[in-house]
């Protein structure tokens, strides 16, 4: 037999086994193969020496099976011929459709039958599968051993529908005079079934609308071009995929119990592989090989089919165009009708929490009646936002943050095959980095590929902003040597150099672990050891041990926190004080016992060296309860000089240092209350603007969260209170919000409390975590601030002036009208409803008070809204 003639690239025992299989597996209901059932038994199967087959009918009549095949409607794709006459012909060259012809040794072409239909009855145009599968064939070429370029061909079957011989590339160019031809699949369909519909089944009469598959994002990952890393390594097989044993095992398992369930769901962290475990499991389910545990072979013509793209029946599809209500019937519909090719008919839907409450809907509802050839597999990464009725219906399978070692020796075996040169401990660092997702670890090493051959620690380092072993212990030693200036300047050098600054603590917190334990990091120069030192004393040991306690703490504040520099930096200053200098030339820890005296109870800025040994880390601190103590003149002069050099405006400095003054520093319930005086009306007018910008300055020195009160200075206090108004003692909050409560909003981000003022009566803000009340000495300017749930934060008692704030309004008196804006602005962010004394309306207000009406809602005490 023609060995060149009948090559195979899968052994025929699979191909018998494949073909019985698919007929066994088929759902009666929807196996348009039992159709062909008859027409297959006829079929007379031979291997010959070289592995190749060769098909015949038995009744030594072809053309009759064709015609049966013909008037059953069962053939509406036929194979062409592209010849000089427009012929159609069913053309079976290598596969020997007719009587069976052993005698094939020659070099002449195979006897060929040709079937001629009319023009009407025949889809003829050429079917992008095919022409997909020939390329993916090319491509898959080399895979596939006892190939011969002459006389290829392969086998197809395809579920159920179709017994296809197809493929055939012939040199000889004979019969249909050109140098290559190839068969369409024969497919049956319904006649009633649209041809549309089943090609682009979201087409339908709706040109607008249209969905083309093939765009789909994903529709063709397996691109023969991979535009990354990623993308060529996407995994082909459970073999492939890296980490999710317990996933493979199952998803196998119910391929090989033929226990397909109708809709999976795969969640898990992103870039552990969910998306590829659809697609490698949808390829599984209609994968040819009788080899149930190696599914997806990779070999098959399904598999070729669908690693090329070019599958017609495994659906990506985008969960966002679906949420459309049309859409998502029409894919339902779509789901309904027989699979085109293949055993299954597969939907990918992908970021399936995209997914609208109603699409969800459509679709659970929608698949009870759909045929068992459907299988939707739903992917998430965050299960959570999926509605609980879709979860309970879902098989669910669960994708785990891919371990180091895993991460490692993949991206070795990339580098391996890429031919990159790497250290170990640069995979190492980027497996650390990429936290359990292996796309993000092969990015980062496509990323690294590009700046060189060689894969090296100090180039990921470079990469990805991470400071080396040496530089860290400067900085450490810098920081811990109670150098503050020297600290900071650093900090800021490794910050202009785009450092990362939450990884920069995390290095420096593995940094003290590794002292601790005794150990430096490979590369680190004996000098730098020297400097800190093998051979800890205990003091030593325990400053470190502090010292890891507020960089992990600063750590969470990084994560929450826009800005992290000035974070870090008072994280840092902070080091020094957690226990004995490394330089030995200060204690700061007797310092902080002065600044500790009890247990902790009360903490006030007190004279001592330096400013940072004063300050205790706000995420160390416990809850300071209540206390009252001024401090020390010199102190808190050298913290409102500090405070103010870091403000950033010339101008507001100047202001700062000429008009204003820090009169007391108290910690109460972990907040730093900081009183400032200013000289005149005008002068604290122009503070209150500049509240956030001061209180932030402050909050960066003290290392606490800060409630400003900025008053009228007492001397001049007097003088005012006798005038009918005094509006300047409005206080300001700025505060960590996580450390009160459980609201997520970001640290520096000030967020703006306007507290009863020391000048009325006190005020019991039980809200926590946020107090709003104003008042104008005794007077309510605005009866209540109402949170968004409705509640009173705090009601003022005393009997409103009711003329008041109309009369003041109407005079545009300059200071009643920042004070209106300010309890506006802490509407705004807090998100108040305001209620207005009686008969007060709100468009009295005048002034700047007024555009912020517009995005209020404000109710007066009647009830109606303005
Ligand atoms: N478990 C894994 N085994 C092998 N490769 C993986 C694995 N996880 C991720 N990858 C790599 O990452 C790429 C993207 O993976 P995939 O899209 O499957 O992840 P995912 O979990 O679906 O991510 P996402 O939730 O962000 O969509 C793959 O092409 C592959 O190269
Ligand atoms: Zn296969």
């Amino acid at each position: 037999m023609d060995g060149r003639r009948h090559s195979v690239d899968v052994p025929i025992s699979r191909t018998l086994i494949a073909l019985r299989r698919v007929r066994s597996l088929r759902d009666p209901s929807t196996n348009s193969m039992s159709k062909l059932s008859s027409l297959i038994d006829n079929f007379n199967w031979e291997t010959n020496s070289n592995n190749a087959i060769t098909l015949g009918f038995e009744n030594d009549s072809p053309n009759h099976n064709f015609s049966q095949l013909r008037s059953s409607k069962i053939l509406n794709d036929h194979e062409l011929c592209y010849g000089s006459t427009p012929q159609r012909s069913l053309h079976v060259e290598s596969l020997n459709v007719g009587p069976l012809n052993h005698d094939t040794g020659n070099e002449a072409p195979s006897e060929r039958y040709c079937v001629d239909y009319g023009e009407k009855e025949l889809g003829f145009n050429c079917n992008e599968p095919e022409e997909i599968l020939m390329q993916a064939e090319k491509k898959h070429r080399p895979m596939r051993k006892g190939l011969n370029r002459k006389h290829d061909i392969s086998y197809r079957v395809t579920g159920g529908d179709v017994l296809s011989p197809r493929l055939s590339i012939s040199d000889t160019g004979s019969s249909c005079g050109i140098s290559s031809c190839w068969s369409r699949s024969m497919k049956y369909r319904d006649s009633n079934l649209l041809p549309d519909v089943e090609e682009r089944p979201l087409l339908l009469g709706n040109t607008e609308e249209n969905i083309d598959w093939k765009l789909d994002s994903g529709a063709r990952p397996y691109l023969e071009t991979p535009r990354s890393l990623s993308q060529k390594f996407m995994p082909k097989s459970f073999d492939e995929l890296v980490g999710q044993n317990v996933v493979v095992r199952s998803l196998l398992s119910a391929i090989s119990n033929r226990r397909i369930n109708s809709l999976y769901l795969l969640h898990g962290p992103p870039g552990t592989g969910k998306t590829s475990a659809a697609r490698i499991f949808a390829a599984a389910l209609n994968c040819l090989s009788s080899e149930i545990d190696r599914v997806p072979c990779g070999m098959c013509q399904e598999c070729i089919l669908f690693f090329s793209g070019g599958s017609k029946d495994v659906k990506e599809v985008d969960s966002v165009k679906i949420n459309r209500v049309q859409r998502c019937k029409l894919l339902i519909k779509n789901a309904e009708m027989p699979p085109v090719y293949s055993r299954f008919k597969v939907y990918i839907i992908d970021e399936c929490q995209l997914l609208h409450r109603k699409t969800w809907d459509t679709i659970l509802s929608g698949m009870e009646g759909l045929p068992g050839h459907v299988v939707f597999i739903m992917v998430t990464p965050d299960l959570d936002k999926l509605p609980c009725v879709a979860v309970a219906k879902c098989q669910r399978y669960h994708f785990q943050k891919v371990k180091e070692v895993d991460i490692i020796s993949r991206l070795g075996r990339i580098c391996v095959e890429e031919g990159l040169d790497f250290d170990h401990d640069a995979l190492k660092f980027i497996a650390t980095k990429s936290n359990g997702s292996l796309r993000d670890a092969e990015m980062m090493l496509d990323q690294l590929s590009l700046l060189g051959r060689k894969i090296t620690l100090s180039l990921v380092y470079e990469v990805n902003g991470v400071v080396s072993d040496d530089e860290l212990l400067d900085l450490l030693y810098l920081a811990l040597s109670n150098d503050a200036s020297s600290t900071v300047k650093r900090t800021r050098e490794l910050m202009r150099s785009r450092i990362d600054p939450l990884q920069l603590v995390s290095q420096l917190a593995n940094l003290i672990m590794d002292i601790l334990a005794g150990k430096f990091p490979d590369g680190v120069s004996d000098a730098r050891r020297k400097l800190l030192g093998t051979d800890n004393s205990e003091a030593e040991i325990q400053q470190l041990s502090r010292a890891l306690k507020i960089l992990s703490q600063t750590e969470k504040q990084l994560r929450i926190s826009k800005n992290q520099i000035t974070w870090l930096t008072a994280a840092l200053l902070q080091l020094s004080s957690s226990g004995t200098s490394h330089d030995g030339t200060s204690d700061a820890r007797s310092s902080m016992q002065t600044l500790h005296p009890q247990d902790g109870d009360f903490q006030s800025i007190s004279t001592g060296e330096s400013l940072k040994q004063s300050v205790v880390c706000a995420c160390e601190s416990a809850v300071y309860e209540k206390t009252g103590m001024r401090d020390g003149e010199e102190n808190l002069e050298l913290v409102w000089k500090r405070a103010i050099a870091i403000c950033t405006s010339s101008s507001l400095k100047k202001f700062l240092q000429k008009r204003g003054k820090l009169v007391s520093v108290r910690h109460t319930q972990g907040i730093a209350v900081a009183e400032l005086e200013f000289n005149s009306p005008d002068s604290v007018s122009k503070a209150e603007k500049s509240w956030k910008v001061i209180a932030t300055a402050l909050q960066h020195i003290l290392g606490h969260n800060v409630e400003l009160r900025i008053n009228l200075a007492s001397n001049n206090c007097t003088k005012f209170k006798k005038s009918s108004l005094n509006l300047f003692n409005c206080s300001r909050r700025v505060h960590l919000k996580s450390q009160f409560s459980s609201e997520n909003s970001d640290v520096t981000t000030p967020t703006t409390v306007i507290t009863r003022d020391k000048y009325s009566e006190s005020c019991s803000p039980e809200c926590g975590s946020r107090i709003s009340h104003t008042c104008c000495h005794g007077k309510d300017l605005f009866k209540t601030i109402r949170n968004n749930d409705g509640n009173a934060l705090s009601i003022g008692e005393s009997t409103p002036d009711r003329s008041l704030p109309e009369k003041m309004a109407n005079q545009n008196h300059p200071k009643y009208v920042l004070n209106i804006k300010a309890v506006f602005e802490v509407a705004l962010l807090e998100n108040c409803h305001v209620s207005f004394p009686e008969g007060m309306a709100a468009d009295t207000l005048a002034g700047n008070g007024r555009e912020l009406l517009a995005n209020l809602t404000v109710v007066n005490d009647y009830g109606a809204a303005k």
